[in-house]
């Protein structure tokens, strides 16, 4: 309903993306107002810090100590949860606005990865819209992007580069050499990484996300202790240099597929061609890209972090709210979600980029050969580069398609071998 009535918003947490929601919402006031019929006005806000410059005036704005107590001013028609966490105050804030009877979007990944189903259930029952565009890949539409825009389709796959801060982090370290801390401190200076930055680089933050993704593509329930979760912190700068010299990027993905056996959900780096979405989508910028039944495949890209991008996306879905547009949280009403029936890795069929450091002297290459021979897989490419007798050097080889599990079980035969120095590092390839 729009009746002229300004859109009465309570912002809990002003850090990076609430700061910059106050500054957009105050920027761009004019355009919303003309874009929804009505004002959308920032009327009270829950910060820890009240002395800290926003860059906002904030003196006409009511102030509260506890969010859960600015959830349910009367006076506020949605609430903005941007402070973050799973649980504690972010969960009860959310949970008593919806009982207040009020709208709620939140950036809030992780809360959603755990509780999705559940508030989806009580914002729906209540008539009520939980919004969350700003919670997977940031700026991108990647939620209305598969919820509205491809409602049409059955969704096959969907795929992307869902943290910024690893994207970030893997692309500084090939282009400038500098090393994994050094750029890991540069993204929490510009605002990319979350307060605890292991949930970004332990790929914990882009499992939240694809599974808030999943359950938008294909109607199921947000399932994610399924996911396969493995992070960047073993990416070395020798493998992004050999992935340079094979024709790939290192990205950190999450893939999520319809399989025979369920849905396969899975966050870990991959190596993928320079020239396809993914690979050719550096730094900070996200991509999503979907694969629809009549559509094919469509390809999103666009900041995935920072105060503007996730402002931008926040506040769209208050336009949204202003509008009184509303659609089922996940696509389909949360009480006909398909119940989670998950696929697992070990039958994922693909190839691999396997690196060794090995003792440098005769035997050892017929060794590995007659483990990945027993264990039926072929070998694609290999390289081994110097010499250096009786010394560590690096031994590289990409594999044809091979079965997840043959492939497990070579590297724990190769690992225990003497001449094997350290642990095998292996980055599945996708062609997508
Ligand atoms: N930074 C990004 O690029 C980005 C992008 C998308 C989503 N997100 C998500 O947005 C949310 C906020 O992230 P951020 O980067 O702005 O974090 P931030 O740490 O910069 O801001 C969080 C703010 O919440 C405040 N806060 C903490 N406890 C509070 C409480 N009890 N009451 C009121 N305020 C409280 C903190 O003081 C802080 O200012 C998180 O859920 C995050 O995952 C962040
Ligand atoms: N820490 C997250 C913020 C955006 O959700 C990232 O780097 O992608
Ligand atoms: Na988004």
């Amino acid at each position: 309903m729009v009746d002229g009535k300004p859109l009465r918003i309570g912002v809990a947490g002003l850090g990076t993306v609430g700061g910059g929601v106050l500054k957009l919402v105050s920027a761009n006031a004019d355009l919303l107002s003309k874009r929804t019929g009505r004002p959308i006005q920032v009327v009270a806000v829950s910060a820890r810090d009240r002395s800290r410059d926003r860059g906002v005036d904030l003196s006409n704005v009511r102030w509260y100590e506890d969010a859960a107590d600015l959830a349910v001013d009367p006076d506020v028609d949605v609430f903005v949860e941007l402070i973050g966490g799973s649980d504690g105050i972010a969960k009860q804030a959310v949970e008593a606005a919806l009982a207040a009877g009020k709208h709620v979007v939140t950036a809030n990944k992780a809360l959603l990865a755990h509780h999705g189903a559940a508030l989806a259930t009580k914002a729906e029952s209540a008539g009520l819209t939980l919004a969350f565009e700003a919670a997977v890949a940031g700026g991108i539409p990647a939620i209305k992007g598969l919820r509205e825009g491809l409602a049409a389709n059955n969704i096959r796959e969907v795929h992307g580069i869902l943290n910024g801060t690893c994207n970030y982090i893997l692309t500084e370290m090939r282009t400038t050499g500098r090393d994994f801390a050094d750029v890991l401190a540069d993204a929490q200076r510009l605002g990319y990484a979350e307060a605890d930055p292991s949930f970004d680089v332990d790929g914990v933050d882009a499992a939240h996300k694809l599974a808030v993704l999943t359950a938008v593509a294909f109607g199921a329930h947000v399932d994610f202790k399924s996911v396969h979760i493995e992070g960047i912190r073993h990416v070395s700068a020798l493998d992004i240099n050999y992935a340079q010299e094979l024709g790939y990027r290192i990205r950190l993905l999450g893939i999520a597929r319809r399989t025979e056996d369920g849905i396969e959900q899975r966050v870990h780096p991959c190596m993928v061609p320079i020239t396809s979405p993914c690979g050719a989508t550096d730094g900070v910028f996200n991509a999503v890209v979907a694969d629809g039944d009549f559509v094919d495949k469509v390809v999103l890209v666009g900041r995935g972090a920072g105060a503007g991008p996730t402002a931008s996306a926040v506040v769209a879905d208050l336009v949204d709210i202003a509008r009184g547009r509303s659609t089922p949280t996940f696509g389909v009403p949360a009480a006909a979600l398909e119940p989670a029936k998950a696929a697992p890795l070990s039958r994922r069929r693909g190839r691999y980029y396997v690196r060794l450091m090995v003792v440098d002297r005769p035997g050892v290459i017929a060794e590995i050969a007659a483990t990945l021979r027993d264990q039926n897989v072929s070998m694609e490419a290999f390289l081994q580069r110097g010499r250096a007798p009786g010394e560590a050097v690096p031994v590289v080889w990409t594999t044809h398609d091979t079965d997840e599990a043959a492939m497990q079980q070579a590297l724990a035969t190769i690992a225990s071998l003497d001449s094997v120095l350290e642990p095998p590092r292996m980055i599945r390839i996708e062609d997508f």
